[in-house]
């Protein structure tokens, strides 16, 4: 199994290292990334999967400097996320990163093509044209650059956000549940292009999703499980995903039940350190 750490230091994109994120203080205390050491791929569309809870938003939280983590290193395109100033933290998210989230989070007053152009607007810089129209073309916008959010359709409309995402030409971009609020047909248009963007642009792409068939159109799979990496899988296929979810899950019924037969009957089990069980049964 190839370590989930490139320690080569080459070729990742972002990175972390000894990565902790605590929400709460004493007994409510959640320990929502228990230590993560991980290397997203430059050139490479990367998903994050696990159950709810894992801690997938976070990770993805805190590589993209929304979140500050309690323990740990960030690095991102080279540069120490938690060394640097909110000031210096809010330009690097604004020229260096691109943003999808599962509600598509468009002005509904401005145009597809202001839409697109908003982040640059904002961090006052300036458009390049042609990249603009490779990426327009990429996402099969152009005879819909003029028309408002309300009507294009919600596959058209995570398009615009897409092209939104990368009009800057990003580092990396970080998408968050993409099309959580798609239709299958929807959800594939804009993965396609997803992949297209790292496959044809050169782009980066880090994705959190739940649904093995969009995680299937990554280059790799990370699996979280109560704040931790569990496994990996490279060229994923929606049957890999879900056998790698199902001993996932194998693993986390496995320990429960263990835990179950060493406890007095009538206690819950916790449900936890199961899933770590599926870090070498995951198949590559
Ligand atoms: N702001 C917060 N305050 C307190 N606890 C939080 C906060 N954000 C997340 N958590 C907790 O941290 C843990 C990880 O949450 P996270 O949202 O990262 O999981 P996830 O894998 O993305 O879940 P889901 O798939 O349901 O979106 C959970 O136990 C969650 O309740």
């Amino acid at each position: 199994m190839r370590a989930l750490v490139d320690t080569s230091g080459e070729g990742q994109i972002a990175s972390a290292r000894g990565l902790v994120k605590t929400y709460g203080k004493g007994e409510a205390a959640v320990r929502a990334l228990d230590g993560v050491d991980v290397d997203f791929a430059r050139g490479e569309l990367t998903a994050i999967m696990g159950p709810s809870g894992s801690g997938k938003s976070t990770l993805m939280h805190c590589m993209a400097g929304l979140d500050t983590p309690t323990a740990g290193t960030v690095m991102v395109d080279g540069e120490d996320v938690g060394r640097m100033s909110q000031r210096r933290l809010t330009r690097l998210r604004r020229t260096r990163l691109g943003f999808v989230f599962q509600a598509f989070n468009l002005i509904p007053t401005l145009t597809a093509e202001e839409n697109i152009t908003l982040p640059l607007d904002i961090a006052r810089g300036t458009l390049d044209r042609a990249w603009f129209d490779t990426v327009v073309d990429a996402v099969g916008l152009r005879d819909r650059l003029d028309h408002r959010p309300t009507e294009l359709s919600g596959g058209q409309q995570q398009r615009v956000a897409c092209a939104r995402a990368l009009v800057s030409r990003p580092a990396v971009v970080f998408a968050d549940e993409p099309t959580g609020n798609l239709d299958s047909r929807s959800s594939g248009e804009v993965l396609g292009f997803l992949r297209r963007s790292v496959d044809e642009l050169g782009q980066s792409v880090v994705m959190v999703t739940h649904d093995p068939t969009a995680a299937s159109y990554a280059h790799r799979v990370l699996f979280l499980a109560d704040g931790r990496l569990v496994g990996e899988l490279e060229q994923p296929t929606t049957e890999t995903v879900l056998d790698a979810l199902r001993d996932l899950g194998a693993g986390r019924e496995a320990a429960d039940h263990d835990a179950s037969l060493a406890r007095p009957s009538g206690h819950a089990a916790p449900g936890t350190a199961g899933a770590r069980h599926a870090a070498g049964p995951v198949p590559r």
